[in-house]
């Protein structure tokens, strides 16, 4: 049985450990599906690259209120998506190629990893290798619901949607979270009639409710919004999928020709038999770890989706850094640095959020006032006609430290980057908006502006 000095399980964020800093440690890389994981191949970066597309798509309509005439004459779906993955699927194969034929201190295996003793991993192509150190960075996969004969019907998840054959007439979309929002907007936006479903009074119900209350309203006026449904059956008549809901005013059923599951994702731990070699899990399926990504078994660290709370590839990015760390320097790990995690929604509107929301510090006692400042109000508003994205920001009343940023509008997970830094760094709002010059008349005078309404004691 082959011995190596570390196994690395998944080539997501796991990928960038084995560097040149591990040039005289043998060892074994194990990927079930194309490398380069989750956000290169069916994930942020193809979903992004959509979303850019589906802007473009959308300015002829929203052009008009500015005074220019334009016409969208068409999208050539299956243009696009080659465009897309005629990009990324080079970059994966590419990326096999490496680590397989031309890493000399690197052993690729094309299989599904699983565990058959205490640091005995089967690799699912016939060879069981085993190791001192091993890196579970299996990441995670869509949950399907339990609606009965929904695996009959034929659905999509993510994993799939962005390679479709042909845009149908009608889409429906189970879900309200992430994948929900940013998949509404690329469909309609390529003229799908779409129909989100929710099972929550509110999309995207963990961001703050000021704008999670904002994005429901502007999304129920673009798409077919059904708040507080659930799903519980499917049927296929025909090229038609018909999913029967019940919701505040009993049964109903949507009808469309695709259907797209987005009801969130779970770890990969199950799949890898863990308890074989002793690797605790929480009852989620999240591997747990400590402070420096250790898991219970010495030696054995996790990172990313598998262990996260943050589903999120910076997340994932970050705790593979530190992973790389601890591996070269086990009797001086550093820790993972979760104070800050933002994230962003590339729907339309974006949103972006960094910190707490109004209604965490309510309900952990925390003493906060906040302030919001709309888009409309700022020059680079007016020249946008934007009136309905906004600024807020949450603080600490006695000392100003900043607790919490949330914007929905444009270019949100660009405009929100100076407060990420300013929470990181420990800069407090009355500084942050004055010691610094804001660029007139640029977005983030938005920010400027919401930290300086902050009624701070
Ligand atoms: C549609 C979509 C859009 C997203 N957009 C964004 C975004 O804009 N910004 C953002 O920050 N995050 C985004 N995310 C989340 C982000 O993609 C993930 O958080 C990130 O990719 C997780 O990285 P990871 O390395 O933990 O796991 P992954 O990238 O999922 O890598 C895990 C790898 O392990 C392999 N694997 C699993 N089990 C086994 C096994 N038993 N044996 C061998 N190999 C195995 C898998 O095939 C996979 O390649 C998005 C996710 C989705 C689904
Ligand atoms: N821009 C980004 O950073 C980005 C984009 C896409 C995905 N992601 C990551 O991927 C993760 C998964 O995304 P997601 O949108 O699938 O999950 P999500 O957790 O964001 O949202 C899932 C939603 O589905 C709802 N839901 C759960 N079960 C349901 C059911 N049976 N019927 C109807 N609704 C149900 C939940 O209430 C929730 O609102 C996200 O949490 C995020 O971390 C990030």
């Amino acid at each position: 049985m082959r011995h190596f000095d570390l196994v690395i399980i998944g080539t997501g964020s796991g990928n960038s450990i084995a560097n040149k800093r591990f040039a005289s440690w043998d060892i074994a890389i194990v990927e079930k599906g194309a490398v380069g994981g989750t956000c290169l191949n069916v994930g942020c970066i193809p979903t992004k690259m959509f979303v850019h597309t589906a802007d473009v798509a959308g300015t002829p309509a929203a052009a008009a209120r500015l005074g220019v005439d334009a016409h969208l004459d068409g999208v050539r779906w299956t243009d696009v998506r080659d465009r897309i993955f005629g990009r990324i699927d080079p970059i994966a194969e590419n990326g096999r190629r490496w680590r397989a034929e031309r890493n000399a201190n690197v052993t690729f295996y094309q299989g599904t990893a699983r565990f058959v003793g205490p640091k005995t991993l089967d690799t699912g192509t016939g060879e069981v290798i085993t190791a001192d150190r091993f890196v579970l960075a299996a990441g995670g996969r869509p949950v399907v619901p339990d609606v009965v004969d929904l695996e009959s019907v034929g659905y999509h998840t993510s994993d799939t949607v962005m390679r479709l054959d042909a845009l149908p007439p009608r889409m429906t979309i189970l879900g309200s979270g992430f994948v929900a929002a940013e998949f509404a907007h690329v469909f309609s936006s390529f003229g799908v009639q779409v129909t989100v479903i929710a099972r929550s009074d509110l999309l995207l119900r963990h961001e703050d409710h000021a704008i999670a209350s904002r994005f429901t309203q502007l999304a129920s006026g673009k798409w077919d919004v059904r708040l507080s449904r659930k799903a519980v059956r499917a049927e296929r008549v025909g090229g038609v999928v018909r999913l029967h809901l019940e919701g505040p005013d009993g049964a109903e059923v949507v009808e469309s020709e695709e259907l797209l599951v987005a009801v969130g994702r779970k770890p990969n731990s199950d799949l890898l038999d863990l308890p074989a070699t002793g690797v605790e899990t929480h009852p989620d399926g999240r591997v747990v770890v400590d402070e420096f990504q250790r898991t219970s078994v010495e030696g054995i660290y996790a990172l990313g989706d598998i262990s996260t709370d943050y589903q999120l590839k910076h997340v994932a990015n970050h705790e593979a850094r530190v992973v790389q760390h601890n591996l070269l320097n086990p009797d001086a790990p550093i820790a993972a640095d979760h104070r800050f995690v933002p994230s962003a929604v590339f729907s339309s509107p974006q949103i972006a959020s960094v910190g707490l929301t109004e209604q965490e510090a309510t309900a952990r006692g925390v003493r906060f006032v906040t302030a919001e400042q709309a888009y409309a109000s700022i020059a680079y508003g007016w020249a946008m006609e934007d009136n309905t994205g906004f600024a807020k920001v949450l603080a600490d009343p006695a000392t100003g430290q900043i607790l919490g940023a949330h914007i929905i509008g444009p270019q949100a997970p660009t405009v929100i980057q100076p407060v990420i830094q300013a929470m990181s760094f420990g800069l407090d709002a009355r500084s942050m908006a004055r010691g610094q010059y804001w660029i007139h008349p640029a977005m983030p005078e938005v920010l400027e502006n919401a930290l300086l309404n902050l009624p701070l004691d």
